[in-house]
């Protein structure tokens, strides 16, 4: 690993990266408000008539097809090739792309593009790399065990990084593998916080090198701050606000107390 999570999240802080997000109506303002929280700048940015060209400015792209609709398409497309041809990194969060055949066409043609990292949980993966799984909407029904070999074929396909999350992370580069630990189990039951931690994932990969270590960083700092918010929230009501205030007070250094094993 070349940047340790602390490091990129001291990095984030001092830069403070902009992160065009083409996300779904349920994700868009707990997004904006994770990344603002941990120390980035949010921009929610869509429209085909003008994605390209704000990609080209922006330090990373998160792309989430949550509430897919083909306008929504023409505007991400238009931002990944607006993306690639900065060379800026760009991330593909494939919500319930398995739930009817026009949203994994799009999911499909999505990841043909090459993103520099797919954010999924573990029936997104499987599924995605075309391998049999329990999933039914846009909620995990498989263990993420299960989808480590799944992550680590979608890497070797698109050349990128592939994290899994749930209970206990996985994210893979084809290369290196971890699994990370922490986090809370009222992080699922708050709606939309995969799609943010997808945000998140690009706000890091505009400020790290590698986006290995990007995705470690970002799945990181979530599983430090659903650790210490899960104890202050009497359910997902409050669980949701006490994780913003985690985001925002995590230290780097609490950073380093995050089990991490190589898989
Ligand atoms: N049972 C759990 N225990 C601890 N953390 C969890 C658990 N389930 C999910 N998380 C965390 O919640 C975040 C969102 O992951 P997940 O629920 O898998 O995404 P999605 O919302 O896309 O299904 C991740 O940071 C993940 O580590
Ligand atoms: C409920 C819902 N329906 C379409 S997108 C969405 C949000 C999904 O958020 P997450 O993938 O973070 O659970
Ligand atoms: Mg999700």
């Amino acid at each position: 690993m070349t940047t340790p999570p602390a490091e990129a999240l001291r990095a984030l802080r001092a830069q403070t990266p902009l992160v065009q997000c083409i996300t779904n109506f349920v994700a868009m303002n707990f997004s904006a408000n994770v990344l603002l929280a941990a120390g980035a700048a949010p921009a929610m940015i869509h429209c085909a008539e003008e994605s390209g060209d704000f990609a080209g400015v922006v330090g990373a792209l998160s792309i989430n097809i949550g509430t897919l609709s083909p306008p929504w398409v023409d505007g991400m497309r238009a931002a990944i090739a607006g993306a690639q041809a900065a060379h800026t990194p760009w991330v593909l969060d494939p919500v319930g792309h398995f739930a009817t055949p026009y949203r994994a066409r799009v999911a499909q043609d999505l990841v043909d593009l090459r993103p520099t990292i797919i954010r999924g949980n573990a029936s997104e993966i499987l599924a995605l790399a075309g391998e049999a799984s329990d999933g039914r909407g846009v909620d995990a029904s498989d263990p993420v065990a299960a989808a480590e070999g799944a992550a680590r074929a979608l890497a070797a396909r698109t050349g990128g990084t592939v994290a899994i999350t749930g209970a206990v992370d996985f994210v893979t580069d084809g290369a290196r593998a971890l699994r990370i630990h922490g986090g809370h189990p009222l992080m699922p039951r708050v709606t939309a916080t995969g799609c943010a931690l997808s945000s998140l994932v690009a706000a890091f990969a505009a400020v790290t090198e590698d986006p290995f270590d990007a995705a470690t960083a970002a799945l990181t700092l979530f599983a430090a701050a659903g650790q210490r918010a899960g104890p202050c929230a009497a359910g997902p009501g409050s669980f949701a606000p006490a994780f913003l205030d985690a985001l925002y007070l995590a230290r780097p250094e609490d950073l380093d107390w995050i089990e991490r094993h190589a898989a």
